[in-house]
C-alpha cells in the first residue's frame, strides 16, 4: 500500500509552502456564483488550485496500488514498455533518461503513463500494449479513474469556455475525446532518500492536470519571484493545473504556471514518493494558436500582450512530441536542447547563451 503509510509521516511545518484557492467541485457542477469565481481567479492568476469534493477518491486510491504494483515488476520488464526517444509520450519512462535542467542533470523518477485513447477503448489497442499488471486493472481502475479526470477537466473545460466568450463548443471540440489526443493517466515513483530533482521545472504540455500527492514535492515558482514553493498535499484534495494549451488557446489569460519535483521534505524524504495524475491534451492535429478570431476577449489580451510564441505553428501532437525528445538524454547537444524542449515558460531564457530558443526546437 504505497500512499497509506505515508500519510503517518507529516508534512513538516518549517518548509516554505504556497497556500492555494481551494475549489469545491460540487459547487462548481452546481453552477455556484463565488466558486465559479474563484475557479476563474485561480486560473488567471497562478493556474493552481486544490480541488475537494471531486468524488474520485476510491478510483485514486486503486491507482496509487496500480502504479505501485505495475512499477515494482522487473526492470527488464519495464523497459519492454519503454517510450524512447523519438517523443512518444505513452508507456514506461526509466530513470535518468530525461534532463531536469540545461546542463542534463538527470531526472530521478521513474512513470508509467497510460494513454486516455487507450483506457476509453480497452480491450481494443489504440496506442499500445501495457505490463500485465496493468492490463489486469485497466476495466476496474483506470478506465473509471480515467472517465471520472475527463468529466472533472470538462466541467473546467466547458467553463473557461464560457468565460473566454468563446462560441460554444469552440474549446471543448479541440478536445474531442473521439479524436485521437495526447490525453494520459501517470504514476511517478520517486526512490526515498533523493537529494536531486525529480522532474525538472516546467510547464504541462497540455490543457489541464489533475495530481493526486499524498507525499511533498510538488512545487510552484509564483508568477513574479525566483522562490521555489512546496504545494502541501491535504487529504483528499487534488491539485489542478492549466497547461501551455489552454494557456496558448486563450492568448495568455490562463495561466501555465511554472513547477517541479524535488524529493519529499523533512521526514518525508525517508519514503518512496508516489504521485497519480491525470493529463487532459488537445486532439492530436489541434494547432496551438489563440483562439482570437473566436473571442474579442482574447483578441484584446493578445493585442495587450502579443506572445510570439504564442503563434506556435505546431499541432498538438508535433508541440509534445519536439518537448519530449529535446529532454531525452540520449537526444541532448548542448545547453540549445534544454532550451529547446521549453514550452511557455522563460524562466531559463533569461540566461540563454544563442538568441532563439525557435532556431533549435
Ligand atoms: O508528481 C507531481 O506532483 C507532479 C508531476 C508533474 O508536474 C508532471 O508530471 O507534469
Ligand atoms: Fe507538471
Amino acid at each position: 500500500m504505497p500512499g497509506l503509510t505515508n500519510t503517518l509521516v507529516p508534512f513538516p511545518d518549517n518548509v516554505p509552502t504556497h497556500p492555494l484557492l481551494v475549489v469545491d467541485y460540487a459547487l462548481i457542477v452546481a453552477n455556484d456564483e463565488a466558486e465559479l469565481d474563484k475557479l476563474w481567479k485561480a486560473a488567471t492568476k497562478l493556474g493552481f488550485w486544490y480541488i475537494k469534493n471531486h468524488g474520485a477518491e476510491h478510483e485514486v486510491s486503486n491507482m496509487f496500488d496500480m502504479g505501485a504494483e505495475a512499477l515494482d515488476l522487473p526492470f527488464s520488464e519495464k523497459m519492454k514498455y519503454e517510450q524512447g526517444d523519438n517523443g512518444d509520450s505513452f508507456g514506461y519512462k526509466a530513470r535518468g533518461t530525461i534532463a531536469t535542467d540545461k546542463n542534463g542533470t538527470k531526472d530521478n523518477v521513474e512513470f508509467l503513463n497510460i494513454s486516455q485513447d487507450d483506457a476509453l477503448a480497452w480491450p481494443s489497442m489504440v496506442r499500445r500494449t501495457y505490463p500485465w499488471t496493468v492490463n489486469k486493472c485497466m476495466e476496474d481502475t483506470i478506465t473509471p479513474f480515467v472517465k471520472k479526470s475527463m468529466e472533472v477537466n470538462r466541467t473546467f473545460l466547458e467553463f473557461f469556455e464560457r468565460k473566454l466568450q468563446l462560441p460554444a463548443g469552440e474549446l471543448l471540440e479541440r478536445h474531442d475525446e473521439k479524436e485521437l489526443n495526447g490525453g494520459e493517466a501517470r504514476c511517478i515513483r520517486t526512490p526515498p532518500k533523493q537529494t536531486s530533482t525529480g522532474v525538472g521545472a516546467h510547464t504541462d504540455f497540455g490543457s489541464l492536470a489533475i495530481v493526486h500527492n499524498r507525499l511533498g514535492g510538488l512545487q510552484v515558482m509564483p508568477p513574479g519571484t525566483d522562490q521555489w514553493l512546496y504545494i502541501k498535499p491535504l487529504p483528499g484534495h487534488a491539485v489542478c493545473n492549466i497547461g501551455d494549451a489552454l494557456a496558448i488557446f486563450s492568448g495568455g489569460i490562463l495561466r501555465s504556471n511554472v513547477h517541479r519535483v524535488m524529493p519529499p521534505p523533512g521526514d518525508q524524504w525517508r519514503l518512496p514518493r508516489y504521485s497519480i495524475s491525470f493529463f487532459t491534451r488537445p486532439g492530436d492535429d489541434v494547432i496551438l494558436r489563440p483562439l482570437k478570431g473566436y473571442s474579442q476577449l482574447i483578441m484584446s489580451a493578445v493585442a495587450e500582450s502579443p506572445r510570439e510564441e504564442y503563434e506556435t505553428g505546431s499541432t498538438s501532437k508535433e508541440w509534445i512530441s519536439r518537448r519530449i525528445r529535446r529532454l531525452r538524454i540520449k537526444n541532448r547537444a548542448g545547453p540549445q536542447t534544454w532550451y529547446a524542449s521549453m514550452g511557455t515558460e522563460h524562466q531559463g531564457v533569461r540566461d540563454m547563451p544563442s538568441k532563439s530558443v525557435a532556431a533549435t526546437a
